[in-house]
């Protein structure tokens, strides 16, 4: 299978529409003091992302918006990566905060039905598109905060692993963690290498091997979280520790979470393609393709 660059033709395919000069979400209008003019923000949207950028304090606000459940799908993951490569050639954005607008969900991880019941040329270009998310984000000059605002299994924690930093809303009925083997699947060794580097390697792999997802209390216990705050105090939480990661100089952060991150971005780079067709020749199993069909099956059971 040749290496196309189908995920960048999309991305230029693409339309990123701009919305107004002031835009009214995460309540900026009441944060203003009375009398002041809003300070210069722009805001543009996609069908999936709506994005937020204050230019006073060089934050930007990135919300899911792909109800029910915001999945990572293919369309949802190539607005992903417009966004983020707009905020990041943006001189003024410095971070960005991630949250979510669908109630009670942060993301329910990569779109089983991309993964389920279609062609290998499909599942390539998914899983290019997956890889590319994962290297922007973690690769992200920007400082980057998960606002978890609900659930986050597997791809959805892959989200937020791969910030700077993650805070949760404490209510337990959230969880987060990669649960992948519950599908019967595995996640790939740059999941586990992100998720290594947040809580260790004993957590790590008792966790993957379990495919455990953890109540948001448990999460923080072992760091996989940063904080719990209630859900009222939670966009005011992530703009205090994105103030307080702001205030260092931008070239000394960038250049130490680079020399964190390095290895484990350049061991994908360098395997990408191999990455690639590991995944559609396990994927494109028989026996995995009915594993997903039963675990679709069990969630519809689950509402009845
Ligand atoms: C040798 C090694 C080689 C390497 C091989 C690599 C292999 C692949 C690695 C893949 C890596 C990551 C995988 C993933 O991310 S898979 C996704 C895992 N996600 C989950 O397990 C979450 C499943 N969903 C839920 O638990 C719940 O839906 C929820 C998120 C807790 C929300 O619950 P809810 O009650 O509010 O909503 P619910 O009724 O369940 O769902 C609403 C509808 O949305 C559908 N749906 C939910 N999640 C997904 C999803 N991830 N993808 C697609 N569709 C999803 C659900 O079926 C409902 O649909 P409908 O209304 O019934 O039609």
């Amino acid at each position: 299978m040749a290496a196309v660059p189908t995920l960048a033709r999309r991305i230029a395919r693409s339309g990123v529409r701009p919305l107004c000069r002031w835009p009214l979400a995460w309540g900026r209008a009441a944060r203003q003091p009375p009398g002041l003019p809003l300070a210069p923000c722009r805001a543009f949207s996609n069908n999936k992302i709506l994005v937020e950028l204050d230019e006073s304090s060089g934050v930007a606000m990135m919300k899911f918006k792909s109800p029910p459940v915001n999945s990572l799908s293919l369309d949802f993951l190539t607005e992903f990566c417009i966004s983020l490569e707009k905020l990041e050639n943006d001189r003024a954005c410095r971070g960005v905060i991630f949250a979510s607008a669908v109630p009670r969900i942060f993301s329910s991880g990569l779109d089983i039905t991309e993964m389920s019941g279609k062609s290998m040329e499909h599942y390539a270009e998914f899983w290019r598109a997956v890889q590319e998310m994962w290297l922007r984000l973690y690769g992200s000059n920007m400082v980057t905060i998960a606002a978890v605002n609900g659930s986050s299994p597997a791809g959805g924690c892959l989200v937020a692993l791969s910030c700077d930093y993650r805070i949760m809303v404490e209510n337990p009925k959230f969880s987060i963690g990669l649960n992948e083997a519950q599908l019967g699947i595995v996640a790939p060794f740059w999941f586990k290498d992100t998720f290594v580097n947040v809580v260790g390697h004993r957590i790590a792999e008792r966790s993957l091997q379990l495919g455990s997802l953890y109540p948001a209390p448990e999460a923080l216990k072992f760091g996989l979280v940063d904080e719990l705050v209630p859900e009222e105090k939670l966009q005011e939480k992530a703009m205090a520790v994105m103030a307080q990661w702001l205030a260092l100089p931008d070239h000394a952060r960038q250049l130490t979470k680079s020399m964190m991150r390095k290895a484990v971005l350049d061991r994908l780079v360098a395997h990408r393609e191999e990455d690639v067709q590991n995944f559609v020749s396990f994927i494109s199993k028989e026996s995995i393709q009915k594993s997903l069909r039963m675990y679709m099956e069990m969630l519809k059971k689950k509402k009845s």
